[in-house]
């Protein structure tokens, strides 16, 4: 797919201020720091438009771009920033979860995943829970630039295999790396599959 267009749309701290619409989103979700923003980036080929940081906790608000005229990329905020405090936590974790559960024109999440470590506790139990409340995701294993391909692999298979003690059957999986642009083809692809459904209902 060719991206033609990749404007910032909106900023908004919580569902109620999401702008109205019917156009089928792609929301990026993860740990703080895992490569959100800079996966949107590199999708749109345009390296300023989400705000990137080697610091965590860059992205506070759930950020809306408009690709094409015909769907949305939405940056969340991470999860797991350890350094927030309870209540900035507690705020993230309301906000994310209520756009998560609520937002009827999401199309799909995808859930990102440093490829450099073994399964995570922390990410394991947001899949368990987007399982729970029926959200349709995809996993994307971010930064294969940084190890081995043998190391992403077996990351890969631990993944799956915590996956498999709760969940029948498992998502898509794709690697990807920000500064290489490796997966974004197959990304691109996967979104313009699911943007064609979308408008089939
Ligand atoms: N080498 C390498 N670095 C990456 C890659 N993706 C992201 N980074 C770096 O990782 C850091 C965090 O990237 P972001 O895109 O800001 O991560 P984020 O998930 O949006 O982080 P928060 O908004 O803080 O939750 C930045 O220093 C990026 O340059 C990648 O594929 N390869
Ligand atoms: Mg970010």
């Amino acid at each position: 797919m060719q991206i033609h267009s990749a404007q910032f749309e909106i900023s908004a701290p919580d569902l109620d201020s999401c702008p109205e619409s019917d156009l089928p989103e792609f929301a990026f979700i993860g740990r703080s720091n895992v490569g959100k923003s800079s996966l949107i980036n590199t999708l749109t080929n345009k390296h300023n438009l989400a705000m990137v940081s080697a610091k965590p906790g860059k992205t506070r608000l759930i950020n809306f771009f408009r690709i094409n005229q015909k769907w949305d990329l939405v940056d969340l905020p991470g999860y797991g920033y350890a350094k927030a405090s309870g209540q900035t936590r507690n705020k993230f974790n309301v906000m994310v979860s209520d756009y998560l559960v609520k937002r009827d024109n999401l199309s799909c999440v995808f859930v990102l995943i440093d490829c450099r470590h073994e399964a995570q506790k922390l990410d394991l139990e947001f899949t368990a829970w987007l399982i729970e409340y029926q959200i349709p995701f995809v996993l994307v294993f971010t930064k294969t630039d940084k190890v081995k391909p043998t190391i992403v692999q077996k990351h890969i298979d631990y993944f799956k295999k915590a996956m498999s003690e709760f969940c029948d059957g498992l998502p898509r999986i794709y690697t990807c790396s920000a500064k290489t642009g490796t997966g974004r083809k197959e990304i691109l692809q996967f979104i313009d599959q699911a943007v064609v459904n979308f408008s089939r209902y």
